[in-house]
């Protein structure tokens, strides 16, 4: 899925400086980030509602747009593909991390006091607040 986002990636900052008139990624730019966020929201949108409707086909349509206006947005703001595989790799350690935490109460080693043992759950739940904040 990277590799197909990577070349799409290309393909849209190949377009940026086309002829608005041929192509629709030269416009979407002609027209500014407003208008990518109004697109990418309606492609959002489109899925959401395919899905709730159990149109998996149309899903798969839908999320190919929303992907393709995601990539627009991505490089009209100077982000590129790598900087979130980046970021999804940085979650997927800290996921680790997290996982590796004891979540029971059950199974944390006795400690003298209760309210050692009431707070620890709550740094598993502190590291995937912070996963989610980023
Ligand atoms: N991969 C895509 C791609 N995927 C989806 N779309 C979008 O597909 C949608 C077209 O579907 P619709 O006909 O339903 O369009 P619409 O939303 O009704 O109307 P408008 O978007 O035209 O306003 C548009 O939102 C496009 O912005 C894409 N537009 C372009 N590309 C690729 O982008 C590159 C540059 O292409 P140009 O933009 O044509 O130069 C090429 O590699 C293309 O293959």
């Amino acid at each position: 899925m990277s590799d197909s986002l990577e070349r799409l990636y290309l393909a849209v900052l190949a377009a940026r400086d086309l002829d608005p008139a041929t192509s629709r990624t030269a416009r979407l730019f002609q027209r500014g980030p407003s208008k990518m966020a109004k697109k990418l929201a309606e492609e959002a949108i489109e899925v959401v509602i395919d899905a709730v409707n159990g149109d998996s086909e149309a899903v798969i349509r839908e999320s190919a747009d929303l992907l393709y206006n995601l990539t627009v947005l991505w490089a009209s703001a100077g982000v590129r593909p790598e900087d979130v595989w980046r970021e999804m790799t940085r979650r997927e350690d800290m996921l680790g991390i997290a996982e590796k935490l004891p979540k029971s109460p059950m199974k944390l080693p006795k400690v003298a006091s209760p309210r050692v043992a009431a707070r620890r759950p709550i740094v598993a739940l502190e590291g995937r607040t912070a996963r989610k904040r980023h």
